[in-house]
């Protein structure tokens, strides 16, 4: 038994909860450009390897997204696994950073464009380190972590950026398959095996 003694949420509450959610995740999402969405796709197509990145759930968000661009045929390494290789000129690195600050993701992206890759941006933050430093940037119009002030969102510090990166990459992936006409058996037999 943990030592903090936290109430049971009361169905009316998790109804609130649902409502909060899903409604600024709707706004959020249909806030998106389609232009940068299509441009930052047309980049990861045309890079050699795509790399991803992101601190804490920012980056477990991409995750989902190197999944499904992997079902595409693409090469697709996740920055941070024991088996990634140095990224290189002609590969791509996409970065989830809601505040655009977050230090380590500077300096990859730093590193990224110094050695000539291709550096994708989503984050809130459009004046933000990371989003200058982009050559394409996806701005979510969702709270950055610490900007409780600003009530972005009502939700819990960057909760809304991670879960819009999801929808942000469903929606590249999607876009990508139906524009492709890619039989779903092509992208299944790519799934793990080993699962
Ligand atoms: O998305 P940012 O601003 O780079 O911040 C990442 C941080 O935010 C969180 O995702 C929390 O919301 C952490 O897991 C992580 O440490």
């Amino acid at each position: 038994m943990s030592s903090i003694s936290l109430a049971t949420p009361t169905a009316s509450c998790v109804e609130d909860a649902i409502g909060v959610i899903s409604n600024e995740l709707t706004e959020t999402v249909r806030a998106l450009d389609p232009q940068e969405v299509a441009k930052a796709a047309g980049v990861v197509l045309g890079a050699r390897r795509i790399y991803v990145a992101g601190a804490g759930r920012s980056g477990l968000s991409l995750r989902f997204t190197a999944m499904r661009l992997m079902h595409l045929g693409l090469s697709v390494c996740v920055v941070g696994d024991t088996t990634t290789p140095a990224i290189e000129s002609g590969d791509v690195l996409i970065i989830a950073s809601g505040s655009g600050t977050t230090r380590g993701m500077v300096a990859i992206g730093e590193t990224a464009k110094k050695v000539g890759a291709h550096l994708v941006v989503l984050t809130t933050d459009a004046s933000s380190p990371l989003a200058k430093l982009a050559d394409e940037a996806i701005i979510v119009r969702a709270a950055g972590k610490q900007q409780v002030e600003r009530a972005a969102s009502k939700q819990y510090a960057g909760s809304l950026f991670e879960q819009a990166v999801l929808f942000v990459g469903d929606v590249m992936f999607h876009a990508i398959w139906q524009q492709n006409q890619i039989p779903t058996d092509v992208l299944w037999r790519r799934h793990a095996n080993l699962e």
